[in-house]
């Protein structure tokens, strides 16, 4: 278990203090004006020594958009999680033993890994980012599960003094901001609004916490913009809102992320990671491939491979496979026609069974496609030379 400390830092780099209407529960604002400050802050500090158990952990998201497709990202690698009870928060995945499972909130998952009490954990970017704050034992072990594809963007009204708004320099230089009467942002990303709007000299600038339905506070007079996740657009558009030119604070998608010092320290972490990662990228790069497979009259495979590579749409991920068809006439054994095997990307499949036809193919047979394994994922030499082994 992880031990919590408190101490008090005085002056704090960022002031909290008791003052914004917008949210009845969470009851404090942290303020961007870079001024000395007199109010109090509370740092804790966590222990980072790794706990005393032999069993891996990897967290997942309990709750929210990203559970159930993590789930079955995991289910489609064949690695399925086996929970005896929807309220139980510790599971297996039978086919890796010695690994538990745990189901936590996505940023409790965060947490976790910068506490010890995880190894591993899938969640989205932006709270590994949110959360993590920087931390250096974090390492993104994969940065594109593709799924839980959002940004993180500062958005502002449409109408009003913000009509002709359309970049985050023009916002900045609004004559509006002022040290009394500062841009007064609503976010429940306190750790990235602030060091973002910091790093682009927004100097005026006063953030609220809100948790959820962030959208309503221009409108509800809280606040002049927001700083949320946005994927389809479609809530910001409801609600007259508009995202500007150079306000994306970044883009999101899941991703598998480890304790450094876990994948160093613990035993099994390495090696499990390992398989995670070659099922994982074998997978995400089968998913968007079919296999095609079709039978072609020719003289011999060379003849057969050139006109299928002739054409821009076949040319596969490492060029055709040909294969003899053998069958008996008058007596002897003789291969007229061909069979190709080949990769095609999903979007190009139509194009693929047009040109395969223009050169003679015929019998096309379609496939989906479970795994591409190559020789060794450039993900895992680049965690090794990260790790420094
Ligand atoms: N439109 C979206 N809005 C919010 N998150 C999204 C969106 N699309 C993808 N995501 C990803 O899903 C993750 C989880 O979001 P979700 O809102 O489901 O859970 P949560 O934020 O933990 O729960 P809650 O919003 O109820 O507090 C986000 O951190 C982000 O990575
Ligand atoms: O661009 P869009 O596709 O419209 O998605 C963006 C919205 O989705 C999320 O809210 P969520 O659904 O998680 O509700 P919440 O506000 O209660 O967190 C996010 O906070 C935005 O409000
Ligand atoms: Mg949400």
């Amino acid at each position: 278990m992880s031990v919590m400390q408190t101490t008090f830092l005085q002056p704090p780099p960022l002031s909290y203090f008791s003052t914004s209407p917008f949210s009845p529960t969470v009851k404090f604002t942290v303020s961007c004006r870079l001024v000395a400050s007199p109010e109090t802050v509370v740092n804790v500090e966590v222990d980072k020594r790794p706990s005393e158990r032999n069993e891996v952990r990897l967290g997942l998201p309990s709750k929210g958009r990203m559970a159930t497709d993590t789930l079955d990202l995991l289910k489609d690698c064949q690695l399925s999680v086996r929970q005896t009870n929807p309220r139980q928060y510790v599971a297996e995945i039978p086919q890796i033993s010695n690994l538990e499972v745990w189901f936590q909130r996505p940023k409790d998952v965060v947490r976790k890994l910068v506490s010890g009490d995880l190894d591993l954990g899938i969640v989205g970017m932006d709270t590994v980012l949110e959360y993590g704050q920087g931390d250096g034992d974090l390492i993104i072990v994969h940065d594109a599960l593709d799924y839980g594809d959002c940004h993180l963007s500062l958005a502002i009204p449409k109408y009003g003094i913000f009509e002709n708004i359309n970049s985050l320099d023009e916002l900045a230089k609004m004559p509006q901001w002022t040290p009394e009467r500062p841009l007064r942002v609503a976010t429940g990303f306190t750790y990235l609004g602030p060091k973002f709007m910091k790093e682009n000299g927004v100097n005026y600038v006063t953030f609220s916490v809100a948790d959820g339905a962030l959208e309503a506070a221009p409108a509800m007079g809280i606040a002049d913009a927001i700083v949320d996740l946005v994927s389809s657009g479609t809530t910001l558009k409801e609600n007259n809102l508009k995202e500007i030119e150079g306000g994306v604070i970044l883009e999101s998608q899941a991703v598998l992320v480890a304790s450094r010092k876990s994948l160093i320290q613990r035993k099994g972490v390495l090696d499990i990671t390992h398989e995670m990662l070659e099922r994982l990228e074998a997978h995400l790069k089968a998913v968007g491939q079919f296999t095609v497979t079709a039978n072609m009259r020719g003289s011999s495979a060379e003849e057969v491979a050139e006109r299928v590579l002739s054409q821009p749409s076949l040319s596969g991920l490492q060029g055709p496979t040909v294969s003899p068809v053998f069958s008996n006439r008058n007596g002897s054994t003789a291969a007229d026609y061909y069979a190709i095997v080949i990769c095609v990307p999903k979007q190009a499949l139509y194009k693929s069974v047009q040109q395969l036809r223009m050169i003679g193919g015929s019998g096309v047979l379609i496939s989906p496609l479970t795994y591409i394994f190559d020789e060794e994922t450039p993900r895992w030499r680049q965690l090794l030379s990260n790790l420094g082994l």
